[in-house]
């Protein structure tokens, strides 16, 4: 059987943990391959996955062995190594395990699996390698992408047959729905989930909605957006707290575990996404969303912002004025006139949807170009 060892330092939040434990399962459960994940944040994993065990050093999570991985230290022998070996954004792997590395006969594939961006620069990196300085080993890049020339974007082989069933049968949305504590009224309106960092300027857009003519829900998690949502609601923020402004209605919801977050962003009429794993899901959600981009050094995160919408957004100006002042991109934004302009586009941003949906499609799912690209290498 083959074997692959992961390896995710969280350095911020739950995406670092969020892409690896999908990547993880989707190798395990759709290829076979006997993977272990070493992570060094039990805690933010159990956030996204509750069956997550924080105290247990190994433990098996739906198939995938999970060790926890507490820092540089460690012995390992060329018979602990996996056959593939993946580095989750440069995130420099135990230099025992490295050694032991260049002690196996092959080699092992040793994969350094970079972020998502759509600049055009990654088609001419993807799949470089580069050689370790010492060591008779070979270290290739491996980089997520929206084109061909790229390694494609993380999608379960089930994901569309289970997104197209879920929004289908109106009676499943609303039963989940339910089950997180909405109201038929709620249910019944518009419904917006937001996810984003806490600089978004939610304030001045939650003001925008409360002087809506028609009834809206905004769907928060807990602690996201913690200081607007408290001031909205006028008490903490925990699950379950609610409050209703004009025509808003803020309720703020449970993290819920990966899978349910993707049946919250197939419920709702519009999603407010951040950062890289959630950005993907809403991707093929099928839903207008808006992307709060991770934020960078030198707002180096502003021309990767203006290079994915450039491809996504392609004639809809609504949609990427909208992103850019959501993303303090460009000066200040009058809220009430992008949002209108926004809801105005509703329909052709969902069509655009879709169509880029079948673009990326073609490009192949990232698991599977991954172990193909592994197995040329072997
Ligand atoms: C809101 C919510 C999210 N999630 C999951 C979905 C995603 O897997 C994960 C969130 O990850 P992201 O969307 O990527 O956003 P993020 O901001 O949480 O994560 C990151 O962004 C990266 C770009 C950075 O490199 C990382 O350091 C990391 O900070 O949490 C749930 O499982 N349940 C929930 O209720």
């Amino acid at each position: 059987m083959l074997t692959l060892a992961i390896f995710c330092k969280v350095v911020d939040n739950y995406g670092d943990i969020g892409i690896c434990w999908r990547l993880a399962r989707q190798l395990q459960r759709e290829h076979g391959v006997a993977v272990t994940l070493w992570v060094d944040d039990l805690a933010s994993f159990r956030r996204i996955c509750p069956e997550v065990d924080v105290e247990a050093d190994e433990q098996t999570v739906q198939g995938v062995l999970v060790r926890h991985w507490r820092g540089q230290d460690g012995s390992f022998a060329p018979g602990d190594v996996a056959d593939i070996v993946i580095e989750f954004f440069a995130c420099d792997i135990p230099p025992a395990y490295i050694e032991a590395m260049a002690g196996c006969e092959p080699r092992p594939v040793w994969l350094n699996l970079e972020g998502l961006t759509a600049e055009e620069w990654v088609e001419g990196c993807h799949k470089l390698p580069s050689m370790h300085p010492r060591l008779k080993l070979t270290k290739h890049f491996f980089f997520p992408g929206f084109t061909p020339q790229t390694g494609g974007l993380l999608r379960e082989g089930e994901l569309e047959r289970e997104r197209q069933d879920f929004q289908c049968d109106p009676a499943a949305a609303r039963s989940f729905l339910r089950g997180l504590g909405l109201p038929e009224s709620e249910i019944d309106a518009l419904k917006v989930s937001l996810f984003c960092y806490p600089h978004a300027p939610v304030a001045a857009l939650f003001d925008a909605w409360r002087a809506g003519l028609a009834p809206m829900t905004c769907l928060v998690p807990e602690g996201v957006a913690r200081a607007a949502v408290e001031a909205f609601l006028g008490q903490p923020g925990s699950a379950g707290a609610v409050a209703t402004r004009g025509a808003l209605t803020v309720r703020v919801l449970p993290f819920v575990p990966q899978p349910d977050y993707d049946r919250l962003l197939w419920a709702c009429d519009l999603n407010f996404v951040r950062g890289e794993d959630s950005w993907v899901r809403a991707q093929w959600a099928g839903k207008p969303f808006v992307w709060d981009i991770y934020p960078q050094d030198d707002n180096l995160h502003h021309k990767k912002l203006r290079a994915f919408l450039g491809r996504y957004a392609v004639g809809i100006d609504s949609l990427s004025t909208f992103s850019l002042h959501w993303n303090g991109a460009v000066g200040e934004g009058d809220w009430p006139a992008l949002w209108s302009a926004l809801r105005h586009d509703a329909a052709r941003i969902e069509a655009r949807s879709a169509e880029w949906q079948g673009e990326m499609l073609k490009n192949g799912d990232l698991a599977s170009n991954l172990l193909t690209f592994a197995a040329s290498l072997r």
